[in-house]
């Protein structure tokens, strides 16, 4: 039996020797390269916190002690070491393990929202609420990472959270200079600043080498450290926000990590210790993937970290090399990114047009109001970000874009169901978002060639914002239009007026086939794609006259989506014609497949048709009579 496989809970670790707990993190760290190959995630990230996760779950005593994870991405050691090691079989697999933080599967988790930045103010509230309740014997430590740091969220809670010298909050930095690309930004020149000083670098590793047999005289010293640090490495950021300061240490080294988190345990008050860890840390693949040392991994043969199957070019390329073409026609174009440069599309136009990329950190709000900025200035600011972290930047793109007309080009990557990330990633939410912004134009395109044409039309908008939507993988072979009406492109037709369904974006390959499927049986079905969605178009409300059922259907929350969209406008046009919208049902989903999930919504091609033939069959059933037709 390994040392790893005694490990059932944070008491069976308290005990263990140095030696022990070395090869405790080797164990660790074999596990997850083998597991998380065979089931993709977020392996870099939790490679970098093996030690620090050992050291925290030793000087604390979760879950009375609350271990806090920003994104949670980099919680798999927290949950090995929480009793879930078997889980990891079927990690971000339906019904299996979360990828993130899970208050279903642990009392030793709490935040399971993957959006970052939010660590600090969950650690301000509970800091409030333990003290407000007597419990100031109850640790609080967040877990921050250096790009979750640059998100303004992080320094509203700071702001807090420094206001209260007496109220202790443990916030550990887990520095390892990256995103998913370096991190950027003056924060980030500051914390390499502290990683880097010369003096201090020598002198840390003096201390460590010649102290490491005398802990306890280590533990002393490193308490000196800290007012040394502040002559050879000054760390005033933090000492001027009233923050005591410690650091940096070496987050791989076990001992040094405890040492800190013991002096700041017992320091009372608000502390940063601050941890340099190495993303990727112990396996070859991911230290030399300069790209983002394996921030997330597909699916992998675990004996070569080679990924296994390459399902052709994704939405996201096939964004990325057009908007390269479009940058080349267009001087004035220039990209917006929150720390996602590589993973929304945008690397091939920054390694070409360097100085027309932005990389403004997690920080969505500002990447959204700065482009309103760039826009004022005559560019034309294209920010490409996942529709869900979009959510950060509404107010911004309400009043800062949409009220000031700035012709901002939104592209949201990941729009729809995501499913591996769980409920806080699937970007099901824009339609309605977008939907009630004035003077936004939105397209759907449903296959590569309509996402390059809408791209085109949206960066030529000179009046107000527009929006792009589409999901995550691979984007399939183009679905060409077998007619057009008035503009419209028609994908399905066949004789009769029963059904008009309306395709948004990506859903057109499930609409076309559930209609096929109700062709078979004698309705007449006929699929339309409108392309750009909002603002609905009159050829459409005028299509719609035609037919005796208008159907929707959309890879978005149903509740105020396209569907309501198009059900107000053909009634404010006096449309008769009722209107079924199919959609993603008001609800946050556990993670799983997309295709699995948007199947569990009723978004099949076989469950879509299935629908539509009941609500047809119900509105011609004898006796019962529509509200619409009374009003005919
Ligand atoms: C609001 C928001 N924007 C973007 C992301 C996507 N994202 C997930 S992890 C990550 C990088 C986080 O960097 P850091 O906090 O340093 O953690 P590390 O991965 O380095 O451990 C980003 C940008 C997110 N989760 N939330
Ligand atoms: C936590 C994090 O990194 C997320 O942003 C997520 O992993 C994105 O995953 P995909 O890029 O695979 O959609
Ligand atoms: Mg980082």
């Amino acid at each position: 039996m390994t040392l790893l496989e005694t490990i059932e809970g944070p008491a069976d670790i308290k005990h263990l020797n140095a030696g022990q707990l070395a090869d405790l993190a080797g164990e660790i760290r074999h596990f997850l390269i083998d597991k998380v190959l065979r089931t993709g995630g977020h392996l870099g990230p939790n490679l970098g916190t093996v030690e620090l996760t050992i050291a925290l779950h030793r000087v604390f005593d979760s879950p009375r002690d609350r271990i806090l994870w920003d994104t949670g991405h980099q919680a798999y050691v927290h949950k090995i070491l929480t009793g879930r090691r078997e889980g990891f079989d079927r990690l971000r697999q339906k019904g299996g393990l979360s990828g993130y933080p899970s208050r279903a599967e642990s009392e030793h988790d709490t935040i399971e929202n993957s959006h970052a930045s939010t660590v600090l103010s969950y650690a301000d509230g509970l800091a409030k609420g333990f003290r407000l309740r007597g419990e100031t014997d109850r640790a609080v430590v967040a877990v921050i990472g250096d790009g979750a740091l640059t998100g303004g969220m992080a320094w509203e809670a700071l702001n807090n959270i420094s206001g209260a010298p007496d109220r202790p909050v443990v916030i550990v930095v887990n520095d390892n200079g990256r995103s998913y690309a370096p991190t950027t930004g003056g924060l980030a020149t500051y914390l390499a600043g502290l990683r880097t000083s010369p003096d201090y670098e020598r002198f840390l590793e003096w201390s460590k080498h010649q102290l490491r047999q005398t802990p306890k005289l280590y533990e002393a010293l490193h308490a000196v450290k800290a007012g040394l640090k502040d002559m050879l490495a000054p760390q005033g950021l933090f000492a001027d926000l009233g923050l005591k300061y410690l650091g940096p240490v070496d987050g791989h080294d076990i001992a040094a990590v405890e040492a800190a988190l013991r002096q700041a345990a017992g320091f009372g008050g608000p502390v940063v210790v601050h941890c340099l860890t190495r993303k990727g840390h112990g396996y070859r693949r991911a230290e030399d993937d300069e790209r983002d040392h394996h921030h997330a991994v597909g699916v992998s043969d675990p004996a070569t970290g080679e990924p296994l199957g390459s399902p052709g070019p994704s939405w996201t390329s096939v964004f990325g090399a057009e908007l390269v073409e479009i940058g080349r026609e267009c001087p004035e174009v220039v990209a917006v990114t929150a720390a996602m440069l590589q993973p929304t599309g945008l690397a091939a136009y920054a390694e070409e047009f360097p100085d027309r990329v932005f990389d403004v950190g997690i920080a969505e709000q500002h990447a959204v109001t700065s482009a309103a900025g760039l826009a004022m200035a005559g560019a034309v600011p294209v920010v490409a970000v996942y529709s869900t972290f979009l959510n950060r930047g509404f107010d911004q793109l309400l009043m800062d874009v949409a009220m000031h007309s700035c012709p901002v080009v939104f592209v949201l990557d990941r729009a729809g169901v995501t499913g591996d990330d769980g409920a806080s990633h699937n970007g099901m939410w824009d339609l309605p978002v977008l939907g009630i912004v004035p003077g936004l134009r939105v397209a759907a395109p449903r296959d590569g060639a309509s996402l390059r044409g809408a791209l085109r039309e949206a960066v030529a908008i000179t009046e107000g914002p527009s929006a792009i939507r589409f999901p995550k993988g691979p984007v399939g072979p183009d679905i060409p239009a077998v007619d057009q009406h008035d503009g419209i492109d028609v994908l399905h037709r066949s004789p009769g007026d029963d059904v008009l369904l309306v395709s948004v974006g990506a859903m057109a390959g499930t609409a076309c086939a559930a209609a096929r499927r109700l062709t078979e049986e004698g309705l007449g079905v006929t699929v339309v794609d409108p392309a750009w969605i909002k603002p609905v178009s009159p050829s459409l409300i005028k299509l719609a006259e035609q037919y005796r059922l208008v159907v929707t259907v959309e890879d978005g929350l149903r509740v105020g989506g396209y569907g309501s969209l198009l059900a107000q406008e053909l009634r404010d046009a006096g449309v008769p014609a009722p209107v079924s919208g199919f959609g993603i049902p008001q609800r946050f989903l556990d993670h799983g497949k997309r295709a699995d999930i948007l199947a569990e919504c009723g978004l099949s091609p076989e469950d879509l048709a299935r629908s539509i033939r009941l609500r047809i069959a119900a509105d011609r059933a004898p006796g019962v009579r529509r509200v619409e037709e009374e009003s005919r």
